[in-house]
């Protein structure tokens, strides 16, 4: 006699003994679920995890739509299984089992709005996601993309601390995004080959609380005073860039699907014990006075396994940080607050 248990092993009873028996799945490899998967991320996305050969399982979930996204990627002939699930009452299905849960669920803005004009809506989207990933897979790494970031990764936080499962290891804001475009923009400008080029962004992501370290490119260019502070600005206002050219039609959707993708990737690699560097907003005692910040860290199978701090900063980018800190600290209070309400 035999039965399948979690689909991985099978139990078979051979006379009085019980033997437990291991085979790799068809589907074997790390499950994600993409909460938001329906939207103008969640759908590129999607497609880039789909054809990640380091995921096993890739659940979609929002609250419409996920039956014709599934149906669609699962056409394709990469090794991923792709399920839908739809609605609240799928919601702890589509998490069970998950390594990685991505949240890219939420509304994004339209021109003349900044990303905090989102807390209203995006805030309880948050939360109620949270709590579930919470009730369903405590383990899993949350990576979250829904803004305002600097005040959705403390919304999460204090869900997990209600639960009692917090563990500020597992909990990230993806600023990915910042660091895709600082790379690209310094490339261009320095004519460098872009796929070597490495800035770190430090801070949050948001407005000022963007800080790229241009003193610290990889490898190493020079910048004139008058390069600078534009390029600094450029970066910090790029999300904007893309809000003001989609006009009312959302905000970054394609470069955000691969940036998310790089970050998720790494955090696969991590979990695999393939240390791996990235940057992202996290519980962070980097800079003294706010308790999340970006800088680089290393990943691996815990999550954060090392916060690499900010590096030598010079005297423009420590004026950045300090601009920083007051926004920063602000949104990181207003979501603390709102789970606390
Ligand atoms: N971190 C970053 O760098 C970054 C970059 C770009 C966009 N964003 C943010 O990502 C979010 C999504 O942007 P978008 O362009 O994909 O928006 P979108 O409106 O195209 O898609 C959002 C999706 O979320 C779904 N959704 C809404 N409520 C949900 C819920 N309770 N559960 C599950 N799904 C739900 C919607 O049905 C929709 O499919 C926005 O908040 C945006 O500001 C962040
Ligand atoms: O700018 C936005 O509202 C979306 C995102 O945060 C981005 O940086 O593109």
């Amino acid at each position: 006699m035999s039965l399948s248990m979690n689909g991985r092993t099978l139990m078979s009873m051979l006379g009085n003994g019980v033997r437990f028996v291991s085979f790799r799945s068809k589907h074997s490899g790390p499950k994600v679920a993409l909460l938001g998967a329906n939207g103008g991320i969640g759908q590129p996305l999607g497609l880039l995890l789909k054809i990640n050969p380091n995921i096993g399982r890739l659940a979609l979930y929002d609250i419409v739509g996920t039956p014709g996204v599934a149906a669609d990627l699962s056409h394709i002939d990469s090794p991923a299984e792709v399920k839908a699930f739809t609605g609240p009452q799928e919601l702890q299905k589509a998490l069970e089992g998950a390594d990685v849960v991505v949240i890219p669920a939420g509304v994004p803005r339209k021109p003349g709005m900044t990303r905090d004009d989102l807390f209203n809506t995006n805030a309880g989207i948050v939360r109620d996601l949270c709590e579930a990933v919470a009730k369903t897979c405590p383990k899993a790494f949350v990576a979250i993309i829904t803004n305002p970031v600097n005040s959705t990764v403390p919304i999460a936080s204090e869900v997990f601390k209600k639960h009692n499962v917090y563990d500020p290891k597992r909990i990230f804001g993806v600023t990915t995004l910042d660091v895709v475009r600082a790379q690209a923009f310094v490339s261009t400008m320095k004519g460098t080959d872009v796929s070597k080029t490495t800035v770190p962004v430090i801070g949050g992501h948001a407005g000022v609380t963007i800080i790229p370290l241009l003193s610290q490119v990889k490898p190493s260019v020079k910048f004139s005073d008058s390069e600078v502070k534009p390029l600094t600005e450029r970066i910090q206002d790029a999300g904007t860039e893309v809000v003001q050219a989609k006009a009312g039609a959302g905000s970054a959707t394609l470069s955000m699907a691969f940036a998310g993708e790089r970050f998720v990737n790494a955090l696969l690699k991590g979990l695999k014990g393939e240390k791996q560097v990235q940057c992202a907003y996290v519980k962070s005692d980097a800079v003294q006075g706010v308790e999340y910040f970006s800088t680089p860290i290393e990943l691996g199978p815990n999550g954060v396994e090392k916060i690499l701090g900010t590096g030598t900063l010079n005297a423009f980018e420590k004026q950045l940080v300090q601009s920083a800190i007051p926004e920063l600290k602000s949104s990181i209070e207003k979501g603390v607050k709102f789970v606390k309400k």
